[in-house]
């Protein structure tokens, strides 16, 4: 390891040379009489590990002007200010401007030693979270239970071949990622990865969404236009909630899976297209057949490699390597914490209906209150931990961009007097979307 780099900022040379010996037992000390030659040595010298700096230097500056600089340029190197005894005011306003600690002279030689020791390893566990949090992969699957291990299995094996895909699984348990998997591992990861929501959009524009248009086909549509499905020539179109789309798109996929040509609405001339389908869904299909909403041919074209996730609570060994993953994710200052046994052994024991998306929530949330770095069943919510729903509400919860529209929508509607049609117009949604922003909940935790 390098050695640390100090800089020591003080207009009075004895306390310049004191801190350069007592200091340079924990690094080499770089001396500045004024903030001018501090910004001067750091301009030149390139970063420090640590900054000391006196308050007042009468003639020379202040030392909140070193302190605002090294925030400015080197925001993760700790600033210790030198205050004159008695000056808490001082000492407390620069703390409040972003100071790791303050001295008071005359100097108490271990203070200098103790508070020097603390801020150099803090500065090292920053960066040795950084480096780490780089190597946190948005992308990695987690988990190596063995109903995740089949499934990475079959992504493998299916990546080589272009054959439709269908991935089964509850909400949150990973499908879209596993879909994202199956392209990056492919031959096609070249080509683009066309995610389609299909349960937010109405049929007639997802006709025109997937399949394109020709100009003028409908009002509205000025100018031909690709749908989804030339876009992801080459590449992978993934269709999530399949088991929402209507008969007429139905019938459409249908021959685009079988002669692998598409036609865009209000044109008669066949397209081809080279894509791999690879759709998921959250229902049962086989019901949704029996009911007569899905056509049987194309649940046969689509199920020809079938993924199925299993939902968390029934792969409970992944939730420690989960909660682990999502704390490095998204661990606030890049530091980690630490998740206390005890509530880990709750967070394992608790069902997830939301699966990893609501556990990636309950870590994100429990990270951005806690302050002591050390995450315990105080700051998970009920029933999960021991904190109560509401007061975790209070401490500044954000709602879910679900929950945001929700009310939005809510608010809209009522403006009109309830006029369904009326809000679905003023929000430039058509009524089917209305109805499901009305329904979004905050995730259920
Ligand atoms: N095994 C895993 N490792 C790491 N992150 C995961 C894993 N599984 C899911 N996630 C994360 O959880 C979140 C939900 O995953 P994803 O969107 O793939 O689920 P889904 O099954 O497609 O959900 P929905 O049915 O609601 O569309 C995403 O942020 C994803 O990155």
């Amino acid at each position: 390891m390098n050695p640390a780099r100090i800089l020591v900022v003080d207009d009075d040379p004895h306390a310049r040379d004191l801190l350069k010996r007592l200091l340079g037992m924990l690094g080499e000390v770089t001396q500045a009489s004024d903030p001018k030659m501090a910004a001067a040595r750091m301009a030149e010298e390139g970063p420090f590990d640590l900054v000391f700096t006196d308050m007042a230097m009468p003639n020379a500056g202040d030392g909140l002007l070193v302190l605002h600089e090294v925030r400015a340029h080197l925001p993760d190197t700790p600033v210790i200010v030198v205050t004159a005894f008695g000056n808490i005011e001082g000492a407390l306003d620069s703390i409040q401007q972003g100071a790791f600690d303050y001295l008071s002279k005359p100097f108490d030689v271990d203070a200098i030693m103790r508070v020097a020791r603390r801020a150099l390893e803090q500065k090292r566990l920053v960066e040795e979270n950084r480096s780490l949090r780089k190597q946190v992969d948005r992308g990695a699957m987690v988990g190596r239970s063995p109903g995740l291990l089949e499934v990475y299995k079959q992504v493998a094996r299916a990546a080589a071949t272009s054959v439709p895909v269908l991935i089964t699984g509850e909400t949150g348990t990973g499908k879209e990622m596993v879909a994202r998997a199956l392209h990056r591992r492919s031959p096609r990861s070249t080509g683009s990865f066309i995610p389609v929501d299909c349960g937010a959009i109405s049929e007639s524009l997802m006709e025109s969404e997937l399949f394109g248009h020709a100009r003028g086909s409908f009002t509205g549509a000025t100018g031909a236009r690709r749908g989804l499905f030339e876009e992801a020539h080459g590449g992978t179109l993934f269709l999530d909630e399949i088991g929402d789309v209507g008969p007429k798109v139905q019938a459409q996929l249908l021959r685009a899976l079988q002669e692998g040509e598409i036609r865009r609405v209000g044109e008669s001339a066949p397209v081809k297209v080279d894509v791999r389908v690879v759709a998921a869904t959250n229902k049962d299909l086989k019901a949704r057949v029996a009911e007569g909403l899905f056509r049987e041919d194309l649940l046969y074209r689509l199920d020809v490699v079938h993924l199925h996730l299993p939902p968390l609570r029934e792969r409970r060994e992944d939730i420690a390597a989960l909660v682990e993953h999502f704390a490095a994710l998204h661990a606030r200052g890049g530091v980690a914490p630490v998740v206390a046994g005890e509530a880990m052994a709750r967070l394992t024991a608790y069902d997830w209906p939301g699966n990893v998306r609501q556990l990636e929530n309950v870590v994100a949330r429990a990270l951005a209150l806690n302050v002591t770095g050390v995450l315990g069943p105080q700051d998970f919510p009920e029933p999960i931990g021991d904190a109560p729903k509401k007061l975790i509400g209070l401490a500044g919860d954000m709602p879910s961009l679900a929950e945001l529209s929700r009310r939005y929508a809510a608010h809209v509607l009522q403006h009109v007097g309830g006029n369904k049609s009326e809000a679905a117009r003023l929000l430039g949604v058509d009524r089917k979307t209305l109805y499901k922003l009305l329904e979004a909940q905050e995730p259920e935790e």
